[in-house]
């Protein structure tokens, strides 16, 4: 199958990691192995690239997409949470020169209709990225208690019949177990008063988002991701993360911020006991977004962000 995913923010990525020959460089969302292969165009005569995806399907495209760069990738089925110990299990630890995470779901994972990321097509309501982990939509719909849901709606959904929508799953749920993205979509519809269901979209889009990224924690990978891949990085090495979403971009500017601190010593202190040092330069003062020639062509381009920072020596 043709793993169908254009890379967005390509040209702002290799801007800001600067890909150098003979670098090794990691990409924790491999996918179909876009970026990947444009890092690879760079790197040519004995770069290396990491290559690291918790689908599957999508490290099996990656293989076949990356093949002609031969053994100059290495491809691991990891969740990029792990990124510390792939790295370290490799012998690369503090020698990696850049680290990219393109983070959430592939053009690819959206079109495979049996896997019920999308409210456009009938399918169990699945979710999962990595197909083993325990976690599906339909178990967590069924079996968390409604204020969770709703909260799941509100905070990674922004959605404002969080509350409702909520309500009608668990009624819904007492008589029948849901299975379907199409009875979820229903619930939806009618839980939405009608003159609100147009806005913003389609109506089941924002729990749609909300539910994945709760499925495949997908805020939690992240937040335990960044401190390892900075860890696992060569001084001077550049991070760079692309989120879609606003609560992944404030934990990626927070982050970078927080490492970007010098001396923490309360400001009346007459010199520094602290001596913390600053552990990263930020690159991007402003997140990196695309162009309106990008956006118009690829829709993912619309919400993503771009931060990148340099590991200091
Ligand atoms: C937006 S796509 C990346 C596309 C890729 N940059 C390309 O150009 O083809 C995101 C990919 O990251 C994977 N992914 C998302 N979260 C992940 C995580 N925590 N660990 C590992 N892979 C993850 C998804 O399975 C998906 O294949």
């Amino acid at each position: 199958m043709v793993f169908h995913h254009i890379p967005v923010l390509l040209h702002q990525v290799l801007e800001v990691l600067q890909p150098r020959p003979e670098g090794v460089y990691l990409d924790g969302t491999v996918g179909g192995g876009g970026h990947s292969a444009a890092i690879l165009e760079k790197i040519s005569g004995r770069g290396r690239l990491i290559g690291l995806d918790q689908d599957p399907t999508a490290l099996a495209a990656a293989g076949r997409n990356l093949a002609s760069f031969g053994d100059r990738v290495t491809l691991v089925r990891s969740n990029f949470r792990r990124i510390g110990a792939v790295v370290a299990e490799l012998g690369l630890m503090g020698k990696i020169d850049g680290i990219l995470l393109d983070i959430g779901v592939s053009s690819h994972q959206l079109d495979e209709a049996e896997r019920g990321f999308t409210y456009r097509m009938d399918a169990p309501l699945d979710m999962r990225m990595n197909p083993e982990s325990a976690l599906t939509a339909a178990k967590l719909l069924n079996e968390a208690p409604e204020g969770e849901i709703a909260r799941i709606l509100r905070d990674y959904g922004e959605e404002r019949w969080a509350k409702r929508i909520a309500q009608f799953i668990v009624k819904r749920r007492a008589e029948q177990a849901l299975e379907r993205t199409g009875e979820l979509v229903d619930i939806i519809r009618a839980a939405i008063p009608a003159a609100a269901r147009q806005e913003g979209g389609h109506p089941a889009k924002r729990t749609f988002q909300a539910l994945r990224i709760a499925v495949n924690d997908e805020l939690g990978a992240l937040e335990e991701a960044l401190p390892a891949a900075l860890e696992a990085l060569a001084p001077g090495g550049r991070l760079a993360v692309i989120s879609f979403h606003s609560l992944e971009d404030r934990i990626v500017k927070n982050f970078f911020a927080e490492q970007a601190r010098g001396c923490l010593c309360p400001p009346d202190f007459p010199v520094c006991a602290c001596g913390n040092r600053p552990k990263v330069k930020i690159i991007t003062r402003k997140p990196l977004v695309g162009s309106d020639e990008e956006m118009q062509a690829n829709p993912r381009a619309q919400s993503a962000k771009l931060r990148a920072a340099e590991k200091i020596g």
